[in-house]
């Protein structure tokens, strides 16, 4: 049996719990949040025990820190304070490796701590205990600073494929492909509304190609500051380099260039459809959007239909125009389960599916 700490109890920490407790229900989970969420992450039984203070933690084998980056980096320097237990591994989720790697290797430098950075490289817009999820790490990669066969152990519940990144091609990479996404889908629904004060129908005829770019802009404000003040030289480096993306592709449009529009587009596509997102690396989002009538008992024959089918969440998005359907958003945990879904309801319905 082994003691591990969880330092921040949301979306992440409240996973990683359950992920653990999964494969090793004989370790001891103590979670350290604000007293209410401890006491609701005690409730649910995602830990075990909670602690008052951050102190007399010399008995605990395992440290994960799963709070915002600005927090994380402050705790480090109180733990390097603590009587800490001898060889006590110590590890942290955030977004971003390199200041969190920095502040480590200066706290820890005369500590016998084992210090290894890691990000798991799934979640969600949604934050808090609440929406902790078992299965959120499934399949996902998570990302540690070194090889550490006992951390990898324990935390084999969570159904990741580690791998092995050094924290300043971490940042880079996830500059790219996860912070300046989330620049680029608030900035999209900003520009959109600022758009709708002359043009109301606007935010009316925002579709689902609207609506796939900027679900993240639904994140949690706090977070995402503290990862951007965290990583600003990539970020900002593919800022500007994504500004001469817009330059090239208003180039082609004022030329009218009708063929390198086109191959504008080709290449986009190709690109993705090579990508691992695409053949369903990345869990918890494959989407089954149809198209219900406004019918008594609807959704209750979409559901008889799937039942032997896993579902992991079904979303009903309202429409506010009367002639226009529903659309029931259902997720499944494969593409599997998603291809046999679309196949039974186009068989046995005609409702449109996408
Ligand atoms: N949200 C996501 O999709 C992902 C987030 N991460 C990283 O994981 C970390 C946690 O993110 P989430 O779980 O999403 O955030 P969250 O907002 O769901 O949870 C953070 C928790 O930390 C707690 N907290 C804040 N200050 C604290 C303090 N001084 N002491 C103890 N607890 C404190 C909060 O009360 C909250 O419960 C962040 O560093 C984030 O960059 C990593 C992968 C995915
Ligand atoms: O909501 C999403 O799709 C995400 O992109 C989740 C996410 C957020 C932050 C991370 O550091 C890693 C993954």
């Amino acid at each position: 049996m082994k003691k591990i700490l969880i330092i921040g109890l949301g979306l992440i920490g409240g996973s990683i719990a359950l992920g653990i407790k999964r494969t090793h229900p004989e370790h001891q989970i103590i979670g350290y949040d604000k007293k209410d969420v401890q006491n609701l992450a005690k409730t649910l039984g995602i830990i075990d025990e909670s602690i008052p203070r951050l102190e007399q933690i010399q008995e605990i084998d395992v440290i994960i820190l799963a709070a915002p980056i600005d927090v994380t980096l402050e705790i480090l320097g109180q733990l390097s304070q603590l009587k800490l237990k001898k060889d006590v591994i110590i590890t942290d989720t955030g977004s971003t490796k390199s200041r969190v790697m920095e502040r480590a290797i200066k706290v820890f430098h005369d500590k016998n701590v084992k210090f290894i950075g890691g990000h798991p490289m799934a979640g969600s817009h949604k934050s808090g205990i609440l929406a902790s999820d078992v299965n959120l790490f499934e399949n996902a990669y998570y990302v540690l600073t070194e090889e550490n066969a006992e951390l990898q152990e324990i935390l084999s519940g969570l159904h990741a494929k580690f791998i092995i990144l050094n924290p300043e091609e971490h940042d880079k990479i996830t500059g790219q492909v996860s912070h300046f996404p989330h620049i680029l889908a608030s900035s999209l629904v900003q520009q959109s509304d600022d758009y709708s004060k002359e043009h109301p129908l606007v935010k009316n005829l925002a579709a689902g190609g609207f609506r796939d770019m900027t679900r993240i802009a639904e994140a949690d404000s706090t977070m995402w500051t503290a990862v951007l003040l965290s990583n600003p030289e990539p970020i900002l480096n593919r800022i500007k380099d994504f500004k001469t993306q817009l330059d090239e592709i208003s180039e082609k449009i004022s030329l009218k260039d009708e063929k390198a529009i086109k191959s504008f587009f080709d290449t986009g596509k190709k690109i993705r459809q090579g990508m691992e997102i695409h053949k369903g690396a990345i869990p918890n989002f494959y989407d089954l959007f149809i198209s219900v009538p406004d019918e008594k008992g609807v959704i209750l024959r979409v559901l008889a239909l799937l039942q032997d089918i896993s579902i992991t969440n079904i979303k009903i998005n309202e429409e506010n125009r009367e002639d226009i359907h529903g659309q029931l958003q259902i997720s499944f945990k494969t593409e599997k389960d998603l291809v046999r879904a679309r196949e039974i309801i186009e068989f046995a319905t005609d409702f449109k599916v996408a």
